[in-house]
């Protein structure tokens, strides 16, 4: 497969290393202004989008206006995510998002789902979730961060929304902490005056994500509409 990389940090390099090691081969690396290349004659079979906030929308859409199919890790963005599905429709081609894209983090957001919907009656439980990364990281909360909050709130009739380190009643709290080198840690309590349950999930490294990335694309190449890493693992849940 020939893959564009969006963003060439910490992401993009992990993703070329696993990429390369698949017979995938790597031909363009954007790190800058997408407009300052030339997209011409490269035919590419799949982009890869780890960039930054501010530039995700404008990397996926100026793909999307080369028919080239997009995985998007790139988390912070969301508010145009459905101006982004919009134009992946009109030009037919293929758009997955994920929070997070590793298999354990996937197997997490089933096991978060399942907790939530049998702690949902037992209000002497209060619910909050940490997650921590390490201190170059742009956004907080972490978007796995949210997509954890949204799966419990879509379960729990009396959590209305999530609030960044605090919350009322009605809100799921979320915790940021930055610490160098924490490639990222999520955790899930529910804690009463009794005891404490917990689910966490800890990245030992970024090579899950990468992965994930890199096999979403495999997958994506030559499919048209709008996906999850849910799709891409159905044979799994
Ligand atoms: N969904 C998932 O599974 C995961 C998601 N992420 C997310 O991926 C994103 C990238 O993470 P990470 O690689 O660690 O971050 P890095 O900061 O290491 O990499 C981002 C890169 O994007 C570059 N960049 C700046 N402007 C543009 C632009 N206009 N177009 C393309 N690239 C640009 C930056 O360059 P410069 O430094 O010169 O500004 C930098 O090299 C983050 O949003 C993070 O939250 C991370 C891990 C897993
Ligand atoms: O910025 C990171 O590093 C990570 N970002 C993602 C997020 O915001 O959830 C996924 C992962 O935890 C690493």
């Amino acid at each position: 497969m020939k893959i564009a990389l969006l963003g060439y940090g910490k992401m993009g390099k992990a993703i070329e290393e696993i990429a390369v090691n698949r017979g995938h081969e790597i031909v363009l690396r954007v790190s800058e202004d997408i407009e300052a290349y030339n997209f011409d004659g490269l035919e590419i079979d799949a982009a890869i989008d780890f960039s930054i906030p501010k530039a995700a929308y404008k990397n996926i859409t100026t793909a999307f206006k080369h028919k080239v199919p997009v995985v998007c890790g790139t988390t912070g963005w969301l508010d145009d995510y459905d101006k982004a599905t919009e134009l992946c429709k009109k030009e037919d081609t293929a758009f997955i998002y994920a929070s997070n894209f590793s298999l354990g983090v996937n197997v997490f957001f089933e096991l978060n789902k399942k907790l939530a919907h049998m702690m949902k009656g037992l209000d002497d439980y209060a619910v909050e979730i940490e997650e921590i990364h390490h201190t170059e990281k742009l956004d907080a909360p972490s978007g796995t961060a949210i997509s954890l909050a949204q799966q419990i709130i879509a379960e729990n009739p009396n959590k209305k929304g999530w609030q960044l380190d605090h919350a009322d009643k009605d809100e799921v709290p979320v915790y940021a902490k930055r610490i160098t080198d924490v490639p990222g840690t999520h955790t899930v309590s529910y804690k009463s005056k009794i005891d404490t349950i917990e689910i966490m999930h800890m990245a030992n490294s970024r090579q899950g994500f990468a992965l994930g990335a890199v096999i979403a694309a495999e997958w994506i190449k030559d499919k048209k509409g709008i996906f999850t890493m849910r799709d891409v693992l159905s044979s799994l849940f």
